[in-house]
């Protein structure tokens, strides 16, 4: 079953994560992210390239770290689409390995790990060009009847 067959009739997930502040093309302030998602079997990946700037520094010349704990929360959020849910994070945890650069080509990969009910257990790091992991996190997601997210919007 489609995740779009879980939301209300007339509104599809697109249309409702429309201004996602991580990944809605049309959100001018947002991070734009875009996902290549990998569904073989038991292995469901996301992955993205991420070129940030100033508008997102911390320290000199490096990301901000609630920038990076966003992108994570972001590209674990990506897997539960193939999970065919909807779900929201209950739980993150990033460890900050080592700053991570602005104007860097820098590459978001999230895993998921393995699902309890209605828990989704990802994992997901960010890693420098040269292969150096920079931040890695664990993620806890909940599947959430799609009816709570549409009484959540104004
Ligand atoms: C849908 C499309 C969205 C697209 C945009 C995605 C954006 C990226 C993702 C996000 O950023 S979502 C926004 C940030 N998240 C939130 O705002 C969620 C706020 N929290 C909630 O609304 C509720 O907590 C939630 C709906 C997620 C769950 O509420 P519940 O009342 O159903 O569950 P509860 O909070 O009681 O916890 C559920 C289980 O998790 C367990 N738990 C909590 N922390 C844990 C932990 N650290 N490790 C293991 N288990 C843990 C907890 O013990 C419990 O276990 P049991 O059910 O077995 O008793």
């Amino acid at each position: 079953m489609p995740p779009e067959s879980h939301l209300p009739a007339g509104k599809t997930l697109d249309e409702q994560a429309s201004h996602c502040f991580g990944c809605s093309p049309i959100n001018p302030i947002g991070l734009q992210l875009t996902f290549t998602l990998t569904t073989e079997a038991e292995n469901i990946t996301a992955t993205a390239t991420v070129q940030l700037t100033r508008n997102h520094e911390g320290p000199p010349g490096y990301l901000h770290g609630g920038i990076i704990a966003t992108l994570m929360d972001e590209a674990m959020s990506k897997l539960n689409r193939p999970l065919n849910l909807i779900a929201m994070t209950r739980n993150l945890e990033v460890d900050y390995l080592r700053p991570c650069p602005i104007e860097t080509p820098l590459t978001l990969t999230a895993h998921h790990l393995h699902r309890e009910g209605r828990k989704l257990f990802h994992s997901a790091t960010l890693t420098h060009p040269d292969g150096t992991v920079l931040a890695t996190a664990k993620g806890l997601f909940l599947a959430i009847d799609p009816a709570l997210l549409n009484r959540r919007q104004p």
